[in-house]
């Protein structure tokens, strides 16, 4: 699929000039999506030190997954988690499980998963209203945020939530409290400690491990399960936590021809995902119907999880 678009240009320099103060309820008006300069805390997005009442937890969290996200535990949970042996059951189902997840990664939400899944689609739906495929991406993106619960492993939230990594090669320093990597057993490992690692230039995101979490296991289901999405989007749902490579141009290096195309929409998507997230309530009831035509469209009834 070839993708004709600008690269959009929201955190360039002029980033404040683009920024519009807007209350929360602007956010639900039809037209262009506004980005808000705060977040629903008051604070800039993304402020990783900003004091506020989740700063810590986050920090602590960031601690947690930079220490034990190696090479090793990446390759592990993809063995495991790709026999997709677990669950059956519809995407719609799965959007419900996400009722009582909480995010202990995130610095500008603590509503509960579900809520910021209809923000997002419905954001991109404003702005974008003939990219149904789109839509659905955003509603599916975080769905991996299951395997939190018991049924799916339970896993900690380090292993699920956060910004995603490249391991096998040199944590880059742009990645969010990258102090804590001193302590990954990687980084004293001199086959995985040097800007390429194992990898070489223009290798193709595909050939390469991210750390573990929601992000490559919906992408997994997705496509093991034959969703008719087009590529950007699972690319999108696979690299949507990838901040070091989409917002800081990190690791542009092992990118393949294919990953340059695609990376465009992941920029469109990301301006919703992340300044979509506030109190403003999505009424389930109302957007369902239309959800439900487009899962019918691109996913099979039942899923294996
Ligand atoms: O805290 C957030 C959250 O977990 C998101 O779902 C993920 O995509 C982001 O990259 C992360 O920073
Ligand atoms: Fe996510
Ligand atoms: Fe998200």
């Amino acid at each position: 699929m070839t993708i004709l678009i600008d690269q959009p240009d929201y955190f360039g320099s002029d980033v404040e000039a683009k920024t519009v103060a807007v209350n929360e309820r602007e956010l639900v008006l039809d037209g262009e999506f506004v980005i808000p300069h705060a977040n629903s805390f008051g604070h800039t997005f993304r402020d990783y030190d900003a004091e506020s009442e989740r700063r810590e937890g986050v920090e602590n969290f960031y601690r947690k997954n930079h220490i034990y996200q190696s090479f090793d535990f990446v390759k592990k949970m993809r063995e495991e988690y790709g026999k997709l042996n677990r669950v059956e059951m519809s995407i719609w189902e799965c959007c419900e499980l996400l009722n009582e997840v909480v995010d202990e990664s995130d610095p500008d939400l603590d509503e509960p998963q579900i809520e910021h899944l209809l923000q997002t689609a419905e954001a991109i739906r404003k702005e974008y209203p003939n990219e149904d495929w789109l839509h659905l991406t955003g509603l599916i993106h975080d769905l991996g945020k299951v395997l939190l619960l018991p049924s799916f492993g339970g896993l900690p939230q380090w292993a699920v939530v956060g910004d995603t990594y490249p391991v096998g090669c040199r944590f880059d320093e742009s990645i969010v409290h990258n102090k804590y990597f001193k302590e990954n057993p990687d980084y004293y490992n001199s086959a995985y400690n040097t800007r390429y690692g194992i990898y070489s230039e223009k290798c193709g995101l595909n050939n390469v491990m991210m750390s573990w979490g929601h992000d490559d296991y919906m992408y997994l289901v997705a496509k093991e399960n034959n969703t008719t999405l087009p590529s950007a989007a699972l690319f999108i749902i696979r690299y949507h936590s990838f901040y070091a490579l989409h917002r800081e141009g990190a690791y542009k290096h092992l990118m393949n021809d294919e990953d340059v195309e695609n990376l465009k929409w992941l920029h469109v998507f990301n301006k919703f995902d992340l300044y979509s997230k506030s109190k403003v309530r999505v009424d389930v009831e109302e957007v369902k119907p239309y959800y439900l035509s487009l899962i019918e469209k691109y996913f099979p009834a039942k899923l294996k999880w």
